[in-house]
């Protein structure tokens, strides 16, 4: 068997204790030997600290957008688009400027639909919005009814433009419309369903070209000014129509009457008839920004940004999700690995129920939403940064006596005024945070308005600015 004799070593010689060593001596060695150590120690520790500084800062930041539909989350992923690669937001012009046609559109079909539900209540549901009774129908004058014929042809290019911007998901077309030219104000016409996609890529290109040669890549060469089936030229014809539809008085007052708030509801553009409509139009970055298309599934989209200084690249991925509640299984096999989630609840919706099912107002669905995402056991460790959004809106309607409490009614007698109602709300969704999270976690929960572009990029530099050197902890409210 093989043999270690220690007095053979060379290094064992070379350490040890010097022969005749006086007690002082081994005392004074044994010192030297233990402040050495604590000196390796350490910059062993620091070297373990810079790996896995490096590791971290190699690994890309994983964000998911969550909340109910509506909410904003593709919103708020344009606002990140637009903050890190404006040149790319900028060459998808081409593509949003169809669904800001097809916004417009389907805004004058309600508007349809609601004079032919005031003439003749029982060829159409009810409006999801009101007890409105069918009794007090107003009778749409000779003007508007002239009116309402003229614009009929839209309800077909709703239909074509739905048809193309959903490509092979068909069946997400709207319901056709059906149209008659002896009654056109009782037409029976199902209210049509949104567009929506799961893809990145086909919609975008549904009227876009590709430049030719030494063309660039600039909004004006991207759209196809001659394709048959771009609306720009039917819409510019009817320009004057809707500008005439929406100034109606008789309009503003059924749609009152209905409980239809259009000018609350995505992808309003009729305070802009005159740019949307104009023969070449080509959408600015905030109409983008209120374009409204439903996502479907999940997409993910990457991106490097930069510190302010542009000193330190990280990459990031986002990931955007549908938020309607047949969707929303599918989010849970992102949750592995996520550094934020950033949760969109629209607190202007307190009033309003979801489109998928009418009998569940949407503040409560949102509550529901954001309990079961924090009690998450996958997402026990996740930053949550929580957007309290749409406060545009929740401002213009408390302001217009809409009372919170009577559709939420722990609200109590606090007065009916923004800054009481988004206290009240940051309480409750807090509260409930607290309760799921055993250890504490950090919680960042901002009042956003995520179609102005100026306060959202403010908050969104500084969430990236925090996840790109991962210091929440030291900025953000830990719970
Ligand atoms: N006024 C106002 N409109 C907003 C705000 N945030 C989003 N919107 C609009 O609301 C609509 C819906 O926003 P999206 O970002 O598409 O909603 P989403 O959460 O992605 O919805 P899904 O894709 O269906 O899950 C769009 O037309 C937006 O322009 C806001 O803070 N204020
Ligand atoms: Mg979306």
């Amino acid at each position: 068997m093989f043999s270690f004799d220690d007095s053979e070593d060379p290094i064992a010689a070379a350490i040890a204790p010097p022969e005749n060593e006086s007690p002082q001596e081994r005392q004074l060695r044994i010192l030297k030997e233990h402040t050495a150590k604590q000196v390796s120690d350490g910059i062993d520790e620091e070297i373990t600290r810079e790996r896995q500084q490096a590791k971290r800062e190699s690994k890309p930041v994983k964000i998911l957008l969550l909340g109910q539909s509506e909410s904003g989350k593709s919103t708020t992923l344009k606002n990140f688009q637009l903050m890190c690669e404006p040149k790319t937001f900028r060459a998808e012009r081409a593509s949003w400027r169809a669904i800001i046609q097809f916004n417009m559109i389907r805004s004058v079909c309600v508007i349809l639909d609601a004079l032919a539900r005031d003439l003749n209540p029982t060829d159409l549901p009810p409006s999801p919005h009101s007890s409105w009774s069918s009794r007090d129908s107003l009778h749409p004058d000779a003007d508007l009814l002239a009116l309402h014929a003229r614009l009929l042809p839209l309800l077909q290019i709703e239909d074509v433009l739905a048809q193309r911007l959903a490509g092979p998901d068909a069946h997400n077309v709207p319901d056709s419309a059906l149209t008659s030219t002896h009654l056109p104000m009782t037409t029976r016409r199902r209210p049509g369903k949104e567009v929506a996609v799961n893809s990145t890529v086909a919609w975008k290109s549904a009227f876009m070209r590709k430049p030719t040669g030494h063309e660039s890549f600039d909004t004006q060469n991207v759209v196809d000014w001659d394709d048959p089936d771009d609306p720009g030229a039917a819409l510019h014809a009817h320009s004057d129509d809707i500008r005439r539809l929406w100034g109606h008085p008789m309009v503003r007052q059924i749609l009152a009457r209905q409980g239809i708030r259009l000018q609350e509801q995505p992808g309003f553009f009729l305070d802009e008839i005159e740019a949307v409509t104009a023969p070449r139009y080509v959408p600015t970055d905030d109409h983008i920004l209120r374009a409204r298309l439903k996502t479907l599934g999940v997409s993910e989209h990457r991106m490097r940004l930069a510190d302010p200084n542009g000193s330190i690249t990280r990459q990031f991925h986002i990931f955007d999700v549908g938020g309607q509640r047949s969707m929303r299984p599918k989010w849970v096999p992102y949750f592995d690995d996520v550094d934020a989630i950033i949760f969109l609840s629209p607190i202007s919706a307190f009033d309003q129920v979801l489109v998928e099912d009418h009998r569940v107002n949407r503040l409560a669905d949102s509550l529901e939403l954001w309990t079961s995402i924090v009690s998450n056991k996958l997402l026990e460790d996740t930053n949550m940064i929580l957007f309290l959004n749409k406060v545009d809106i929740m401002q213009s309607k408390l302001a217009s006596g809409i009372q919170l409490v009577d559709y939420c009614p722990a609200y109590g007698r606090r007065p009916n005024d923004f800054d009481s109602a988004s206290r009240f709300l940051k309480k409750q969704f807090s509260a409930i945070l607290k309760q799921s999270s055993p250890a504490p976690r950090i919680f960042y929960c901002p009042l956003t308005n995520v179609i102005d572009t100026k306060s959202t990029t403010y908050v969104l530099a500084g969430i990236k600015a925090n996840l790109m050197h991962f210091n929440l902890k030291e900025s953000y409210l830990i719970m």
